[in-house]
């Protein structure tokens, strides 16, 4: 009996890129564009031996192929994903054993927060939430939403937090902020119109995380609990929950390519996870946060 080897690929799977455009408008204001990419590469052609004797000398490494993607991203730029993979199949179709490739990406869409020309909310992402705790004579309404997925080009910062031997983070004064936002906020008194009163809130939100110029995504959060409950009579509390999902600045340096804060890994974990409560004059009511999962 003989085993043979039949069809076989290799590649990297789901290169999270973004790459940020730094555009200027006709009012001389910088008019940032974000292109957020899940990108998948695979090779075919006369890679059998790797398989079947261990031989590598053919091989177009998988963290090559990675590479690659976020090279091309600095040097020919994403115009739209299509033009992306031509792009991308025409330069591994010009390299040695390779007789096909896929190339594959899902595209991630964005829509401008109207405050500024660089704050971005993911299109379609968030669900509204409420829950209405009954208890005898005491009723709880909690309105919230969450996965409200949103990012800033720039007007974020960090820096100043203590080092230690442990400490490797770069401060920075310009870096990519983005998060997906869970907010849950707690009526004193209800509202005429609870659907109007949502988009109120979704709005002063998105619009507190577009203007504020952050120092930190603690500072981000307080400040956009603290515009809802400043706008907003009827809410007695606030519990806001945001991971900070990072944006790692790609070193391009290897490729003789510089990265002018261009070309981005959006990692997806670990992340950090910053969360916080804010009450109106300091109280607050426990009751009636039982059901709501996920805060301390
Ligand atoms: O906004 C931030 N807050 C932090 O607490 C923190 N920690 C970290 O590593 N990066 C950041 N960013």
């Amino acid at each position: 009996m003989s085993i043979t080897l039949g069809p076989n690929q290799h590649g990297k799977a789901e290169v999270r890129l973004v790459k940020v455009d730094r555009g200027t408008t006709g009012s001389g204001a910088t008019s940032h564009t974000i292109h957020d990419l899940n990108v998948s590469t695979q090779l075919r052609g006369d890679f059998e031996a790797a398989f079947t004797d261990g031989d590598n000398v053919h091989v177009h490494a998988t963290d090559t192929q990675k590479n690659v993607v976020y090279a091309k991203a600095k040097e020919l730029g994403v115009t739209s994903p299509e033009r992306f993979l031509l792009d991308l199949a025409d330069h591994w179709s010009a390299q040695p054993w390779v007789t096909g490739s896929v190339m594959k990406a899902e595209t991630y869409s964005w829509d401008r927060i109207p405050a500024n020309e660089h704050s971005f909310v993911r299109r379609g992402q968030e669900t509204r939430t409420a829950v209405v705790d009954r208890d005898g004579e005491r009723t709880f309404v909690l309105s919230g939403l969450t996965d409200l997925v949103v990012l800033k080009s720039t007007g974020s910062e960090f820096h100043g937090f203590p080092r230690d031997r442990y400490t490797t983070l770069a401060e920075t004064n310009d870096r990519i902020l983005a998060t997906s936002v869970t907010a849950w906020w707690r009526w004193a008194t209800h509202p005429d119109d609870w659907d109007a009163a949502y988009d109120k809130v979704r709005a002063i939100l998105l619009d507190t995380f577009a203007e504020v110029h952050s120092l930190a995504l603690q500072q981000t959060i307080y400040e956009m609990g603290r515009a809802v409950m400043e706008a907003v009579d009827g809410i007695a509390e606030m519990r806001i929950s945001c991971p900070n999902k990072h944006h790692f600045l790609v070193d391009l340096s290897p490729f003789d390519l510089q990265n002018d804060n261009e070309v981005f890994y959006a990692a997806d974990r670990p992340y950090g996870l910053i969360e916080a409560a804010l009450q109106r004059d300091g109280s607050t009511e426990p009751d009636a946060w039982v059901s709501v999962p996920g805060f301390a």
